[in-house]
């Protein structure tokens, strides 16, 4: 990458843009709602259940303008959802404060893994083990969403839990390729232990991005 567009990316007024799409809020608390993702290439979490590992080099997807990202976003939808990735690799502060400037909701999906930038109407806030997220991830989070992969997991939540303020939505949600061998365990453990709520990848089940 030239140096310019690296200056660019350090400032977060150019991004490395995978895709972008309108769609229905599949998962946790606006599970249902209409809005528009911004996936944002590159993360070195490496989890290996990822469902989009397409996005992990940052380097196959082009440095977009973020003044570009949003003028487009704000033709879709008043609620714009940042992916990745992990788009707290990227400074935040330039595209949260131009789409919030512009009368949008800005909601992000993060691993919590990196510094918290940027201006959030919601954080979900997804753990992970092998790169545990920083402490003002988990004060800020509005909403905790434990992937549910094997029964070691639930044990990860509890923690995961303490960490993350009182007022935090609990979710649980089954990694998607043992979907149908962990949703019933989580179904028992929602109603043995009622603060957790389930989340399910319902755009799979519609068959929509
Ligand atoms: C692809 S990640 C991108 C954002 C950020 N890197 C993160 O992990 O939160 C978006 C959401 O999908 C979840 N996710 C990824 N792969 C999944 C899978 N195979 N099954 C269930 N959820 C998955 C993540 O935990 C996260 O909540
Ligand atoms: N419909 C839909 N809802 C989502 N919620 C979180 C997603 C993500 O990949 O971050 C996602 C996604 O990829 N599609
Ligand atoms: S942190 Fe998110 S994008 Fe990165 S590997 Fe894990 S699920 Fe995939
Ligand atoms: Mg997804």
């Amino acid at each position: 990458m030239n140096k310019n567009a690296q200056l660019l990316i350090d400032q977060g007024k150019m991004l490395p843009l995978m895709e972008e799409f309108y769609t229905i809020q599949g998962e946790g608390y606006y599970t249902g709602t209409a809005a528009y993702f911004i996936r944002v290439g590159g993360c070195d979490v490496g989890c290996h259940w990822c469902d989009v590992k397409e996005s992990w080099n940052a380097e196959l997807h082009p440095a977009t303008k973020t003044d570009l990202i949003v003028d487009n976003a704000k033709k879709h939808s008043d609620t714009i959802v940042v992916t990745g990735g992990e788009p707290l690799m990227y400074n935040m502060d330039y595209l949260t404060s131009k789409l919030q400037k512009e009368g949008l909701k800005t909601h992000i999906e993060t691993s919590g893994a990196y510094t918290l930038t940027g201006k959030w109407d919601w954080i979900c806030l997804s753990p992970k083990k092998n790169k545990l997220p920083l402490t003002e991830v988990y004060e800020n989070a509005n909403e905790l969403k434990v992937i549910v992969y094997n029964k070691n997991d639930f044990l990860f939540a509890e923690k995961q839990a303490s960490k993350v303020q009182k007022n935090c939505i609990l979710y649980l949600q089954p990694e998607w390729s043992v979907e149908k061998k962990m949703t019933p365990l989580i179904v028992n453990y929602v109603m043995k232990n009622p603060k957790w709520k389930i989340s399910l990848q319902t755009h799979k089940y519609l068959n929509i991005p």
